[in-house]
């Protein structure tokens, strides 16, 4: 498991009592959590628990009814989506977003338009020079992320030709090459074999050891969750039930009554993490 990252460091993160409701459905009430700057946060609960809904706030799709939401300093809650990018918050879908007829490469490039400073117009004085370095640099970055995502071969294939396991690596490599502080994983190993699984848990350790990213994670598999994150926070009902250790998490009564509702295998998974 990762090791904790102190109380010290300030952080990067702060949700501030985040209620979310859809006429009559009380998706979050009064969630408040702090994520720090350079540990990997997962939020766990069973399923309508309310994860995808703060994921969703923090990414700006949904605007919390009340709360607020805090980034690096600044509050957030009405930024609009498009701008969280600039600020330094990436994302990854519980479903596949990518764009199934473009190659590998494109889909990778189209995350950095927000980082090119020189567009079309405003570039054109500067085309003989700090356009064209921007250029190569902005290459050479991406050339980077395929190496460390390893998807080299298939880098001119056709997104929607790829195994499910290789396009979730390419929809990472996607929102890593918006260079965020924070990036949102929403159930990264869905759909995933186990050696897919292991595949992404390495990659995922890797971003956030090796390249400094904040990583908060949705993610059903337990023995994923315990394994890489450093604190986990625990939804029921909308409701913050748990925070913690991964070890403080698994020994709550809370937590074990919120999965006992669940199936047989969840409840086993809590005892026995799985090595990722
Ligand atoms: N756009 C929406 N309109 C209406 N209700 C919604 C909407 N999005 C979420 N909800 C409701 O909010 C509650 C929380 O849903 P949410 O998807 O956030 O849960 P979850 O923990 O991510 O679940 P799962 O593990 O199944 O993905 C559920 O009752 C859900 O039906």
């Amino acid at each position: 498991m990762a090791a904790d990252t102190g109380t010290a460091v300030a952080p990067i993160l702060a949700a501030e009592h985040v209620s979310l409701r859809f006429g009559g459905v009380r998706a979050l009430t009064e969630v408040s959590f702090e994520v720090r700057r350079g540990e990997v946060f997962s939020i766990i609960g069973p399923n309508g628990a309310g994860k995808t809904s703060m994921v969703n706030c923090i990414s700006g799709r949904y605007r919390p009814t009340e709360g607020r939401i805090r980034f690096d300093g600044a509050d957030i809650t009405r930024v609009p989506t498009r701008k969280r990018a600039a600020v330094g918050i990436g994302r990854t879908f519980q479903n596949l977003a990518l764009f199934g007829h473009m190659t590998v490469l494109d889909n990778i490039m189209v995350g950095r338009h927000h980082l090119l400073k020189h567009g079309f117009w405003t570039g054109m004085p500067y085309w003989l020079g700090g356009a064209q370095q921007e250029e190569i640099r902005h290459r050479r970055e991406v050339e980077e992320i395929i190496d460390f995502l390893e998807i080299q071969h298939v880098r001119k294939a056709t997104a929607g030709t790829l195994s499910y396991g290789l396009r979730k690596r390419v929809e990472l490599a996607r929102a890593v090459a918006l260079k965020p502080k924070l990036i949102l994983l929403d159930e990264p190993m869905a759909g995933m074999n186990l050696e897919e699984k292991e595949d992404m848990a390495r990659f995922i350790l890797d971003l956030n050891e090796e390249w400094g990213m904040t990583v908060l994670m949705i993610e059903h598999d337990m023995g994923v969750v315990m394994d890489i994150s450093h604190r986990v926070m625990v939804l029921d009902f909308g409701r913050k039930i748990a925070e913690g250790t991964p070890e403080a998490v698994l020994a709550d009564p809370h937590v074990r009554r919120a999965y006992l509702g669940e199936a047989d295998e969840v409840v086993h998974d809590l005892d026995e993490p799985v090595t990722a």
